[in-house]
């Protein structure tokens, strides 16, 4: 069980990654912004040394994972259970009831996200999360049992972007080829054909 745990969180930060580069590739303007804000943090020809605080410093590639995981989360839904009869939406529900939140439903919504489907990082860069509605953004759940690894993952990844897009650049293959992933209890990337080139 604790290795089927593991292989999960792991399969949620690869996916994560492969739908982060699938969106960099589709948006190059993004992505040189992103690689702007890693040299400057990381300057190359410098002795390199990735310490937690100067992750941190990361704000726009902290948008891109923030931006990637609104419009394409690997996760669908997450699961509530009502012990007691309650109102929810204008509806009374009996004890007993399993609600399941459709994360793409919320992470869609014309009334929380201007221009829902287009992919614009900007949403997130500098902006405080105190302005939008707390539960607007629902990567890593919401409430008493939300991800408890979600500044874990958000590291995880910005420590995979910084050691990837500093050295590398990455290109897709065909990229008119879609985002194959397949769905079970969260979203995975099955394919993903890309050219990697060191940079410079
Ligand atoms: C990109 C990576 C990850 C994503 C998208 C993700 C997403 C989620 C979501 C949506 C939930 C359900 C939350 C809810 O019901 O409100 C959850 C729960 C959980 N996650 Fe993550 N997670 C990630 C990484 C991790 C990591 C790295 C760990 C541990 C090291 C972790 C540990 C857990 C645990 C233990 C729960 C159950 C919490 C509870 O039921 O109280 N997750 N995660």
């Amino acid at each position: 069980m604790k290795f089927e745990v593991t292989c999960l969180m792991l399969s949620q930060i690869s996916t994560s990654f492969s739908i982060i580069s699938y969106y960099l590739c589709h948006h190059p303007q993004v992505k040189q912004k992103m690689i702007n804000e890693i040299d400057s943090i990381f300057p190359q020809n410098t002795p390199f040394n990735m310490k937690y605080e100067d992750l941190l410093k990361l704000e726009y590639c902290d948008a891109v994972i923030n931006e990637v995981s609104r419009i394409r989360p690997t996760g669908n839904e997450f699961p509530r259970y009502v012990e007691n009869p309650c109102e929810v939406a204008g509806y009374l529900w009996d004890a007993g009831t399993m609600f399941h939140i459709n994360m793409n439903g919320i992470h869609l919504h014309k009334e929380h996200w201007p221009n829902p489907e287009i992919f614009d990082p900007d949403r997130f860069y500098k902006k405080d999360p105190n302005e939008r509605h707390k539960f607007s953004l629902v990567t890593f759940g919401g409430g008493l049992r939300d991800c408890p690894g979600r500044k874990l993952a958000t590291i995880e990844l910005l420590s995979l972007i910084v050691l990837v897009f500093r050295k590398y650049d990455i290109e897709l293959v065909d990229m008119n080829a879609p985002l194959v992933t397949k769905s079970s209890i969260v979203n995975s990337c099955e394919e993903l054909k890309v050219r990697i080139r060191p940079r410079n």
